[in-house]
C-alpha cells in the first residue's frame, strides 16, 4: 500500500544546487521552494543580477558564481541533488567539478537534447549511475530569471531517462519531486529521446522560425504586413521568439534527427503544394482533415485524476533495471504513474508499487509487463488510501 508522504519534503530533497538560474532553473527552484519552503536552494549562475534576483524572489537561499568556495562548500556539506539547467555547452566543466569534489548525490539536468550530456556524464563522472537525465517539456520563448514562474511546469510532462544502472531510489525520489511540483513524469529510453523531441519540439521551432522568415521577407516592401498577422500566425509562431543562441546549440546537438525532420517537413509541405498545383481537392482536404483530427485530440491541459486510481505491484527480485524497464513500458502504453515506491518486504526482497491514474491502456500494460517476464498484480485503490496527489 502506498504510504502517506509528507508533502513538505518531496523526494526528501532538502539541499539542492541549481546550476544555471535562468528560465528553467529558476522556475524549477521557485516551484520547489513553493512546495517545500524549508528546502535550501543554492543558485549557481555567472550573472550577478540573476543571483541577486534569485534571493530577492525567495527562490534561492544562497548563491554562488562558478568556481567559488561557496559553491564547493554547498556541494561538500551535503547536497542532495544537483540540477544542471545551463545550456549544454557549459555543462562539462560542472561535471568535472562534481567529480573532483567527489559528489555522490543525485544529478539531473533539464537540457533539450540528451546525446551529448549523457556521453559527457559517462566519461566524466566517477558514479555515472547517479546522473538521471531529465527534460521538462515546458518552457517559453522568454529567457532568464525574468521569464521564470513557479507554475511553469504545472500539468506539463517531464521526461526522465533512467537506464538499467539507475538506482531505483534515485528514480522514485525524482518522480516524487517532479510530481510534487505539479508535472507528470514520462520515462523514455535515452537513445530514443533526441529523435522523439526532434519531431515534437525542434522541428516545430524551426518551422515557426521559417513562418516568421517568410513574413519578414514579404514585409520588407510592405510595412503594414506584420500588423495584419492575426491569431493563427501568432499561435503558430510564438516559440520563434526564443533565444537564437540556445536554439542554435540545440540544433547542432541534435543535428541528425533535426535534419531528418526538416527534410521530412519539406516533403510534407511539398505534398500540400503538389495537391494544390494538381487541383487535387480530395488530397488537400484529406491532409488537412488528418491534421485537424490529430490536433483536436490533443488535450488542452492535464488534470490529475484522483477518483479512479489503480495500484500495480511488481516483485523486484534480483533483476537490475526494473524501474527503468517498468516505467518505460508504462509510459509507452500511455499510462500515467501518479506515484512510485519501493516497499521493502523483507531484507532482500522488495516490491515496486505504482499508483496509476485512469489513463492509457491497462490491458496492454499488463500484457507487456507479463511478456517482459514480470509477475504483476493490479488492484483498484480508493482515493482516500492514496495521499500523494499533487
Ligand atoms: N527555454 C525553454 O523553454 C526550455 C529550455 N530547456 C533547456 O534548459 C536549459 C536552460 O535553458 P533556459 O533556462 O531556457 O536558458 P536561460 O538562458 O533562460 O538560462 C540559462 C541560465 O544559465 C546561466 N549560465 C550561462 N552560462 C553559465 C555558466 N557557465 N555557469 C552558470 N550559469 C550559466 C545564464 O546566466 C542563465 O541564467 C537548456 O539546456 C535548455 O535547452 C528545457 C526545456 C524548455
Ligand atoms: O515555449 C514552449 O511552448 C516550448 O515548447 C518550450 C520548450 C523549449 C525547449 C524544450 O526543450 C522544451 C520546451
Amino acid at each position: 500500500m502506498a504510504q502517506t508522504i509528507d508533502q513538505a519534503k518531496i523526494g526528501d530533497f532538502e539541499r539542492v544546487a541549481v546550476i544555471g538560474f535562468g528560465l528553467i532553473g529558476a522556475s524549477f527552484a521557485a516551484a520547489l521552494r513553493a512546495a517545500n519552503p524549508s528546502a535550501q536552494v543554492m543558485a549557481v549562475d555567472t550573472d550577478l543580477a540573476t543571483r541577486v534576483e534569485a534571493v530577492n524572489r525567495g527562490w534561492a537561499t544562497a548563491t554562488a558564481a562558478p568556481d567559488t568556495a561557496e559553491f564547493r562548500a554547498f556541494i561538500e556539506d551535503g547536497c542532495d541533488l544537483v540540477v544542471l539547467a545551463t545550456p549544454v555547452s557549459v555543462v562539462e566543466g560542472y561535471l568535472k567539478d562534481l567529480a573532483e569534489w567527489d559528489y555522490r548525490g543525485i544529478i539531473t539536468d533539464t537540457a533539450s537534447t540528451k546525446c551529448r550530456i549523457i556521453e559527457m556524464a559517462a566519461h566524466t563522472l566517477p558514479y555515472p549511475q547517479n546522473f538521471v537525465p531529465g527534460h521538462p517539456m515546458a518552457g517559453s520563448e522568454k529567457n532568464g530569471i525574468v521569464g521564470a514562474r513557479a507554475d511553469l511546469f504545472k500539468g506539463a510532462y517531464w521526461i526522465l531517462c533512467p537506464d538499467a544502472d539507475t538506482p531505483a531510489e534515485h528514480f522514485t525520489r525524482l518522480h516524487e519531486l517532479i510530481t510534487g511540483i505539479g508535472a507528470r513524469v514520462i520515462s523514455l529510453p535515452r537513445e530514443q529521446h533526441d529523435a522523439a523531441v526532434a519531431v515534437v519540439s525542434h522541428v516545430p521551432h524551426f518551422t515557426a522560425s521559417s513562418l516568421v522568415q517568410l513574413a519578414v521577407r514579404h514585409a520588407k516592401g510592405q510595412d503594414s504586413l506584420m500588423r495584419l498577422a492575426a491569431g493563427g500566425f501568432k499561435d503558430s509562431t510564438r516559440i520563434a521568439a526564443g533565444s537564437p543562441e540556445l536554439w542554435c546549440g540545440i540544433a547542432f546537438d541534435n543535428k541528425d534527427a533535426l535534419l531528418g525532420g526538416l527534410r521530412e517537413m519539406q516533403g510534407i509541405i511539398g505534398q500540400f503544394a503538389d495537391a494544390l498545383e494538381a487541383g487535387d481537392r480530395a488530397t488537400l482536404t484529406s491532409l488537412l482533415a488528418e491534421a485537424a483530427d490529430a490536433r483536436r485530440a490533443l488535450p488542452a491541459a492535464w488534470l490529475p485524476c484522483t477518483e479512479r486510481l489503480l495500484e500495480v505491484r511488481i516483485p523486484m527480485e534480483d533483476r537490475p533495471g526494473v524501474v527503468a524497464e517498468v516505467t518505460t513500458i508504462t509510459s509507452k502504453v500511455g499510462c500515467n504513474i501518479q506515484s512510485i515506491e519501493i516497499d521493502h518486504v523483507t531484507e532482500d526482497s522488495a516490491v515496486l508499487s505504482l499508483v496509476l491514474t485512469d489513463e492509457g491502456d491497462i490491458g496492454k500494460l499488463s500484457a507487456h509487463l507479463i511478456n517482459a517476464g514480470f509477475s504483476v498484480s493490479f488492484s483498484p485503490l480508493a482515493p482516500k488510501e492514496h495521499t500523494h496527489v499533487g
